[in-house]
C-alpha cells in the first residue's frame, strides 16, 4: 500500500487502534525518517490520547495506560537496545496482558517475538511518499489489511 503523505500515515495509525487488542504485537521497520513515529502517533491519537507524542528513542518504552487511551500501549524504541539482557528487564510480557506494544527497530528482538504480531515496514520512494509491506501472524486474520 502507498501512503502518500504524512497525514495518510497518520490515518492509517487512527485505523489501526479501531482493531487493536490486548496482548497485539506490532513492528515497525524502516529507515531514518520513513514514518515510524508517524504511524506510531496515529494509533495512539486513535487510542484517544491527545497530548504531543515524543519519539521513544531516549525513553526506549514510552508507557500510555488509560485513561487517556482506550487500551494500554507501550511505544518502545529497541535503537539503543545493545546488550539483549537489557530488553528482559522492560518488563514487555507483563505489558501483553493487558495492553499492546509498537515498537521501533524490532530487529533487536528475535523474530520468534514477532512472528504473531503484525509487522510493518515502511520504505521512502523516489517521490517521498511511503510504501507500506506488512506481514501478519494468524492472531490478525480478519482484521488486517483494513484499507
Ligand atoms: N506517507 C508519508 N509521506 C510523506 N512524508 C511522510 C509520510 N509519513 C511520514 N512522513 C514524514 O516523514 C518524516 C519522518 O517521520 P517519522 O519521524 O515518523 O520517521 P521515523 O521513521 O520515526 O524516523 P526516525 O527513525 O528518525 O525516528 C516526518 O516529517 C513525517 O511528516
Amino acid at each position: 500500500m502507498i501512503l502518500q503523505s504524512e497525514a495518510a500515515t497518520m490515518a492509517l495509525g487512527k485505523q489501526l487502534a479501531d482493531i487493536l487488542l490486548p496482548g497485539d504485537k506490532i513492528a515497525l521497520t524502516g529507515t531514518l525518517g520513513a514514518g515510524k513515529t508517524t504511524l506510531a502517533r496515529g494509533l495512539l491519537r486513535g487510542l484517544g490520547f491527545e497530548d504531543d507524542v515524543p519519539s521513544p528513542t531516549f525513553a526506549i518504552v514510552q508507557q500510555y495506560e488509560p485513561p487517556e487511551v482506550r487500551l494500554s500501549l507501550a511505544h518502545v524504541d529497541f535503537y539503543r537496545i545493545e546488550d539483549p539482557n537489557e530488553i528482559q528487564e522492560l518488563g514487555l510480557d507483563d505489558i501483553l496482558m493487558d495492553g499492546a506494544i509498537i515498537a521501533e527497530w524490532p530487529d533487536r528482538m528475535a523474530d520468534s517475538f514477532w512472528t504473531e504480531g503484525l509487522q510493518i515496514t515502511l520504505e521512502i520512494r523516489n517521490d517521498n511518499t511511503r510504501q507500506l509491506t506488512w506481514t501478519a501472524g494468524p492472531a490478525w486474520k480478519d482484521r488486517w489489511p483494513i484499507i
